[in-house]
């Protein structure tokens, strides 16, 4: 069954380094791909952006094209976004369709801080996106609990509905929303950082010149 892969993130912005990983997941998994943000991301300060004002530049990065969707249900629900919750609400949804959460190498890293990290693979397999540029060391105890649930095989991911965990050879683009930010602030113009949609629509981008003062 065609998979559906979740990839949620803040997207404060959205970047370029976002939309090809998602995009060649996409290819590599034959999935449908949700772009899905976080309303408050559990382990970090809160974004630059509201919620709407990450839409709308979520809106604009994803026009044109139909492989790459939009889902907002995390921004319907009040406090943090666990992804474990998230991750229910679409198996009750879905029944025995294939989910794949995507995340890229430093999110992977981290996911034992994750609220009931070790219940994610009862309900989603796990794509692991590349990612240069930032720490990845897997840690001990992770490798551990992930080492028998790694495939290469993408077809053991379209047959099981979860529980798997495969890494997704993208394209290495080492860019942040960090980096995007601070040139903003700092009155550059990170044009081709962004995608195509953004960086002609200064009202999209106010966010992140406002807040330091440009
Ligand atoms: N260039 C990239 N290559 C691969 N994965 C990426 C890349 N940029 C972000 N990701 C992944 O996308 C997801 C959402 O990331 P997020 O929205 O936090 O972007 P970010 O660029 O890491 O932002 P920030 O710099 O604000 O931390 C995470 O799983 C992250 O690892
Ligand atoms: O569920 C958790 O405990 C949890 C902890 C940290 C991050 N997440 C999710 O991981 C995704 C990427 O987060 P971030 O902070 O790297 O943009 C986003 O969908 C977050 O909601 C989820």
């Amino acid at each position: 069954m065609k998979p559906l892969a979740i990839f949620g993130g803040t997207f404060d912005p959205i970047h370029i380094g976002h939309l090809s990983v998602a995009w060649e997941a996409a290819e590599l998994l034959d999935a449908e791909v949700r772009l899905m943000p976080a309303s408050v991301p559990p382990h970090r300060l809160p974004p630059t952006a509201s919620a709407e004002q990450r839409v709308n530049m979520l809106r604009a990065a994803l026009s044109g094209q139909t492989r790459l969707t939009l889902d907002t249900r995390e921004l319907d629900r009040s406090g943090p976004s666990y992804t474990i919750d998230t991750l229910h609400e679409f198996r009750r949804e879905f029944g025995d369709r294939p989910l794949v959460l995507l995340l890229g190498a430093d999110a992977f890293a981290g996911l034992r801080s994750w609220y009931r990290w070790r219940d994610l693979f009862e309900v989603t397999h796990i794509g692991v996106l590349n990612r240069p540029g930032v720490e990845a060391c897997i840690p001990v105890e992770l490798e551990r609990a992930v080492a028998p649930r790694r495939t290469e095989d993408l077809n053991i991911i379209r047959a099981q509905p979860a529980g798997r965990v495969v890494e997704l050879m993208a394209t290495p683009l080492e860019v942040s929303a960090t980096r995007i930010r601070e040139l903003l602030a700092a009155g550059r113009d990170p044009r081709y950082l962004l995608p195509a949609g953004l960086f002609d629509d200064s009202a999209l981008l106010a966010p992140y010149r406002e807040s330091f003062g440009h």
